[in-house]
């Protein structure tokens, strides 16, 4: 002991059981991410909670970065601008490549109603994809209470409505329709999820009406966009996201001009029919271009693929 002062004392005894804590947290510190490395390779329940995790929070990380600068603006529609931007960018870190079909048809100089399938809260990375300037979504009121995300789209103009409050909701979108009468020269836009709520698959869900009486009220066109199904590459139910390729495709406008209340079940019924029709069309024409794709690679790796009239921007 007198050779080593202090060495086996009560302190000593201490500070080398600290040594040996430290030295297994810091070995913790690396085996934690590399064990979490390891999990997100083999488990693809794992990688898909840590993709929608990062969806949240990338949603969340923008709406407060970005809600003080859109605050200087107050609420305007303009800053729908910084909201599309701060989310183009998700599609590349998943890999998802968009085909955008018919995008030509969105310039049109007046106001007009978009109406898009909605499967999943992905639908976002799409929608910012084709939409146009000017033009708001209409979502459901409780995204209003997501703290800075609900400022983020009430600062962008986002129109709330409550689905389960149907004359509140109408007399939200009669206003609304009455906002786009007005905007005419400056062009409001509106873009509706006509089936209410998200439905995965590769199917629709009958439409709410609500958007149809928007477009005959404000006697505007609509517009309809079909998202190509994320089977592929996506499923909440199966826990599963992986790398893949989207379709938009925009189909021609549907006129309103001269149509009255009554004319509104026809209406949405028949363009229900076009977009469904649309949807199986996309959704085996996709299973045939992946097919087509794994025969090209097979044989001619890197072999140019024409698209026709599709606008493709992937990673
Ligand atoms: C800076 C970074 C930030 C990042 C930040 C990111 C976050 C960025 C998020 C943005 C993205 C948002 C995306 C959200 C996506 C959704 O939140 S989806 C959910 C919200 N959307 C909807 O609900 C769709 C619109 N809903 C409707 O239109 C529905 O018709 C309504 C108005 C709610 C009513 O619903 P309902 O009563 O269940 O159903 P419905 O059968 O349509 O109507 C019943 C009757 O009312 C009549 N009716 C309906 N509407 C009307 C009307 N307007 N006038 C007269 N009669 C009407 C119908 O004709 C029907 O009567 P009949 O014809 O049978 O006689
Ligand atoms: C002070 C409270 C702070 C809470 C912070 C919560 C953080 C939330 C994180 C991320 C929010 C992401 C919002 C993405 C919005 C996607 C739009 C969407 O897909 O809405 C679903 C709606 O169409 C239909 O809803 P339902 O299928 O009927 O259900």
């Amino acid at each position: 002991f007198q050779e080593f002062p202090g060495g086996w004392s009560g302190s000593s005894l201490r500070g080398g059981t600290m040594d040996l804590l430290l030295l297994l947290l810091l070995h913790g510190l690396l085996l934690l991410p590399l064990a979490a490395l390891l999990l997100y390779r083999c488990s693809s329940t794992f990688q898909y909670l840590c993709k929608m995790a990062f969806f949240n929070c990338w949603i969340v990380a923008m709406a407060t970065l970005l809600s003080p600068f859109a605050a200087f603006r107050g609420r305007s529609v303009e800053n729908m601008k910084l909201l599309r931007a701060s989310l183009l960018p998700l599609k590349r870190f998943y890999g998802i490549r968009m085909r955008v079909r018919g995008s030509e048809r969105l310039q049109l100089p007046g106001p007009f109603v978009i109406v898009c399938n909605h499967q999943a809260s992905l639908d976002l990375i799409g929608m910012v994809e084709v939409i146009p300037d000017r033009c708001v979504p209409i979502a459901k009121r409780e995204l209003l209470y997501l703290g800075t995300v609900g400022w983020a789209c009430w600062l962008s103009g986002i129109i709330f409505i409550e689905r389960h409050r149907r004359d509140a909701a109408i007399g939200v979108i009669s206003r609304t329709a009455g906002t786009m009468r007005r905007e005419n020269v400056s062009r409001l836009c509106v873009w509706v999820f006509p089936e209410g709520t998200r439905n995965p698959g590769r199917s629709m869900l009958p439409f709410k009406r609500g958007a149809f009486h928007l477009a005959v009220q404000a006697q505007v066109p609509i517009v309809p966009i079909v998202i190509s199904p994320y089977c592929d590459f996506f499923s909440s139910k199966e826990k599963r996201f992986t790398s893949g390729t989207c379709t938009i495709q925009v189909l021609p406008r549907v006129e309103t001009r001269g149509l009255s209340p009554k004319d509104v079940p026809k209406l949405t019924e028949s363009v229900w029919q076009a977009m469904a029709k649309a949807l199986a069309e996309m959704s085996m024409s996709d299973h045939g271009d992946q097919d087509t794709e794994q025969l090209q690679l097979g044989e001619d790796r890197g072999s140019p693929q024409g698209q026709g009239d599709t606008a493709e921007s992937s990673k």
